[in-house]
């Protein structure tokens, strides 16, 4: 494609709307080769090639983009390697690549048979006979070819010398011809820079290249490039190339803009803390708010499906919905409606009320189409000022292609599997495209409008009909639920309103139509910022979801409970009669997770990748997972004051399954990848399972079970003779290693141990000593296989809590959790961990073990439970 040339005298502020846009998708690729040419690009083209010097901001440029993760900068030259070397003086993170691309510095140059060696030598005196007597007409000398320069000679000279060394040994068989800007150059091997570009792209697996050139010999670079690479032609003259730019300055500007816009891409520059995000639901879909009311993450249909707005992880082009004054300012701040899930944002002058509905046919008599029975996402904008909106829907994480229908009083996201269309009277929007994508803005004035605007998101409608009930009616259809069900609650007096709020949490990650209970609403939250520890917690993990469960039991709430019994009887069912072949975590739906796989389109929270989907520890073997529910059945028995017979059943299976295995080693709660080991805290577990399950059976009228008795006992003196570790004087991570593990308090907090055994008191000691950091304690120190590290464990702080009220440390105990509650978001919400030497959350948000964690420490220090 030839483009016309554009003012060469345009500058980078002024840059071709085009090529900015081209430059933000291509800076967004997950690995970018940047090339670039040498002469008349990096350095102006000047009459001395000796003295041909690139321009400092592109060197800064180049520099400071080959230092970038997933980013590889080379230079393309006709030059010799060790020329371009000696003239750049590039840092060797830039690759380099000379003569044309046959001269490549990561190890391949081609050594020169003895044949081309003879033809080259030939060429070399031909030439110099050639130029002999013609003024300004200089030899460059090359390991493969000669360049004759002719920038320097009467332009009459200039096209005879060009003419008599094209039609003289350039004719010659073995020598390939190149001609550029004033200089043709003879070579005794093929030459060919956009072989050498393409080379370079499958060495790196690079998944867009960005190529800049000024000359003809850039040309088969250019007319190489496909897919998302771009093509930047500098200065005048034909080009296969998609964008040009004026000259070599211009391209500097130009490399700096994408150094910005990668580098604010890789790293999530200005990324909002973990903790500071506030979460709707339904009890069928998640979504997090930012504190500026811009929903940054939702997935659907299910919350462990793939996302619509990813930007949590993926910033701003893997889709958003934002609301903000048009005139700019900070929020005044932003709280949760009283006991409801619906997230109020206020400015001065505008109020942004969100919260998801779930209308049902039930709830609004003769309702039309719009009732889907799916989730919509309500935002009620009021006030009196102007508000901006953009609307950047980004199905299956910003992989598919959208585009936006206006239609009647509202919008169609069209490329979405499930269809979803967003309800807006009174809006009008405006659509921009970039590349593959479109987004809406609008800005909407509130006191024209009414003092109200309402944007309805409709997760699996089409329909953009008007809903026939006020909003306010609606607003109160979906609140009544959250606030009738926290009325019914038994909150301790301890912390009440945070307690209230985690409740509401943990409800909030109930899968209603399943059962199933999320441990996180979201993937990939990082463990440490910038690190690899980013897992995806979308799914239900027996142990987590039972704890959950059992927490709301121990507030009152039943309900959450039994459908999670149910979702666990359908899995163990799904095990065929092997309940020792449970996996420790599943889909909501109750089924194998699929492969663990990383979206390397996204980079992550404050750059932090990978970011996963799908989670590895779905193939491991973890002991622990009976205990959890074992303990919650016997709670939800002794509240019911009964034992359903499908209880039952699961009970027994999870028996057996401890009695065939409890004896192997596992991979432990923590999800190490490593080897399997006797975990401490996995036998404790399967102690558990035992010894809650024979209480139930006394309890609750099916007998005794001697052979129960006898297999708890025999786990129970197991664990506690080789749990533990003499050199420690503790219960440690597993047997015969030394390492402590916040988990092992669990050979008291589950009973096994008098809560005044001098072993018990010794590990809280010791786990004391070795994990708790001011506010939190560390799961462990001991080496995980894993790079980097992590912060201090709000589940396992709540752990130690636990185990200085039974210890008899009531002060201590209080205080400890006061320091936690103090690391909660402005709204209440926690996250997996948190920092105490940065002071912020770490991990997938909200989570909820943390969440679980504060209520029973509450419960336990209002002494509202016995422990
Ligand atoms: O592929 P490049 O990096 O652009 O190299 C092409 C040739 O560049 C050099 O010559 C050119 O730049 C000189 C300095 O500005 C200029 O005086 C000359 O007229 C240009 O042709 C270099 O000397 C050649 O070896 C390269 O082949």
């Amino acid at each position: 494609m030839t483009n016309p040339v554009l003012d060469p005298t345009r500058r980078a502020g002024g840059l071709d709307p085009a090529l900015r846009s081209a430059l933000g998708r291509i800076a967004r690729s997950p690995h970018l080769l940047i090339a670039c040419d040498y002469d008349g690009t990096l350095a102006p083209i000047v009459d001395d090639p000796t003295k041909a010097v690139p321009l400092p901001e592109s060197v800064a440029a180049v520099r400071a983009l080959a230092a970038l993760p997933q980013t590889t900068v080379a230079v393309v030259s006709g030059r010799a390697l060790r020329d371009l070397a000696t003239l750049s003086r590039l840092p060797s993170e830039v690759h380099l690549v000379g003569s044309h691309g046959s001269e490549f510095d990561i190890g391949f140059v081609e050594r020169l048979a003895p044949e081309l060696i003879e033809v080259r030598a030939r060429l070399r005196n031909e030439l110099r006979q050639l130029v002999a007597d013609r003024p300004g007409v200089r030899l460059e000398r090359k390991p493969a070819s000669v360049a004759v320069h002719v920038r320097g000679a009467d332009p009459a000279v200039a096209a005879e010398v060009v003419h008599a060394v094209r039609t003289g040994p350039g004719s010659w068989a073995d020598v390939t011809v190149t001609q550029g800007k004033e200089v043709i150059e003879l070579s005794v091997i093929p030459t060919n820079k956009g072989a050498a570009v393409d080379q370079l792209r499958t060495q790196l697996s690079a998944s867009a290249v960005l190529f800049i050139g000024d000359d003809v010999t850039d040309e088969n670079v250019f007319t190489n490039l496909h897919g998302p690479d771009v093509g930047i032609k500098i200065g005048a003259g034909e080009s296969a190339a998609d964008h040009r730019v004026g000259d070599p300055m211009e391209a500097a500007r130009l490399l700096g803009l994408l150094l910005d816009i990668r580098r604010n891409w890789l790293f999530g520059e200005r990324a909002v803390p973990i903790e500071r995000h506030s979460m709707l639901a339904n009890g069928r879909t998640v979504a997090l708010l930012t504190p500026e009311a811009r929903v940054t993450w939702l997935c659907h249909p299910k919350p462990d499906s793939s996302a619509i707005f990813a930007d949590l992880v993926g910033g701003t082009p893997a889709g958003h919905f934002s609301v903000s004054p048009e005139r700019g300012g900070i929020p005044l701040g932003q709280r949760y409606r009283p006991n409801t899930m619906t997230v109020e944002t206020r400015w001065s002058g505008l109020t942004v009320t969100d919260w998801l509905d779930r209308p049902s046919a039930d709830e609004v008599p003769g309702a039309t189409s719009v009732v889907s029975g799916d989730s919509t996402l309500i935002r009620v904008l009021t006030g009196s000022g102007r508000v901006r909106l953009e609307f950047a829907p980004r199905p299956e994480f910003g992989q598919a292609a959208v585009q936006l229908q206006p239609l009647g009083d509202g919008l169609l996201v069209l490329g979405s599997n499930e269809p979803v269309s967003l309800y807006s009277p009174g809006v009008e929007w405006d659509i921009v495209e970039d590349g593959n994508f479109e987004t809406a803005r609008a800005v909407v004035d509130l006191s024209a409008a009414g003092g109200s605007v309402t944007c309805e998101l409709r997760f699996g409608s089409h329909s953009l009909e008007h809903h026939r009930l006020p909003i306010h009616e609606r607003q109160s259809l979906a609140e009544r639920p959250w606030q009738d069900w926290v009325a019914g609650l038994k909150l301790p007096s301890t912390a009440r309103d945070m307690v209230a709020r985690s409740a509401l949490t943990l409800r909030g990650l109930c899968h209603e139509a399943t059962g199933s209970i999320l441990a996180a609403a979201t993937t990939s939250l990082p463990e440490e910022v910038g690190g690899v520890r980013n897992w995806d917690y979308r799914y239900c993990w027996l142990r987590d979801a039972a704890m959950s469960a059992r927490a709301l039991v121990d507030l009152g709430s039943l309900a959450e409970a039994e459908g999670l019994l149910r979702w666990v009887d359908g899995v163990v069912e799904r095990t065929g009669g092997h309940p020792e072949r449970l996996h420790p975590l599943y889909t909501v739906d109750g089924y194998e997770l699929g492969a663990e796989a990383v979206i390397d389109t996204l980079p992550g929270w404050a750059g932090s990748r990978p970011v996963r989907v799908g989670n590895l520890a779905n193939h491991q073997l973890q002991l622990d997972v009976f205990g959890p529910i074992a303990d919650l059945l016997a709670a939800v028995a002794d509240r019911r004051g009964s034992v359903r017979e499908e209880e039952w059943r699961v009970l027994d299976s999870m028996v057996e399954a401890v009695r065939r295995r409890w004896h192997e080693p596992d991979h432990g709660l923590w999800e190490a990848r490593l080897a399997p080991r006797h975990h401490v805290f996995s036998k404790v577990m399967c102690w558990m399972t035992v010894d809650r399950a024979l209480q139930m059976v006394r309890r609750h009228g099916a007998g005794d079970r001697p052979e129960w008795a006898e297999l708890r006992d025999r786990i129970g003196q197991n664990v506690l003779e080789y749990g533990w570790h003499p050199d420690s004087e503790a219960y440690s991570v597993a047997y015969g290693h030394e390492e402590m593990d916040a988990s092992s308090l669990w050979i008291g907090l589950s009973g096994l141990l008098p809560d005044d055994d001098p072993r018990f008191l010794s590990t809280v000691l010791k786990i004391e000593a070795d994990l708790r950091s001011g506010p939190v304690v560390y799961r462990y120190h001991w080496d995980d296989g894993l790079p980097g590290r992590e912060g201090g464990f709000h589940v396992c702080t709540a752990w130690l809590i636990e185990a200085y009220l039974r210890t008899g440390r009531r002060s201590d105990a209080e205080e400890l959790f006061r320091q936690m509650l103090d690391t909660a978001g402005p709204t209440g919400l926690l996250p997996e961990q948190y920092d105490p030497l940065a002071e912020r959350g770490l991990g997938n948000h909200p989570q909820a073990y943390s969440h679980l964690g504060l209520i029973r420490c509450a419960l336990l220090l209002d002494g509202q439970l016995t422990g």
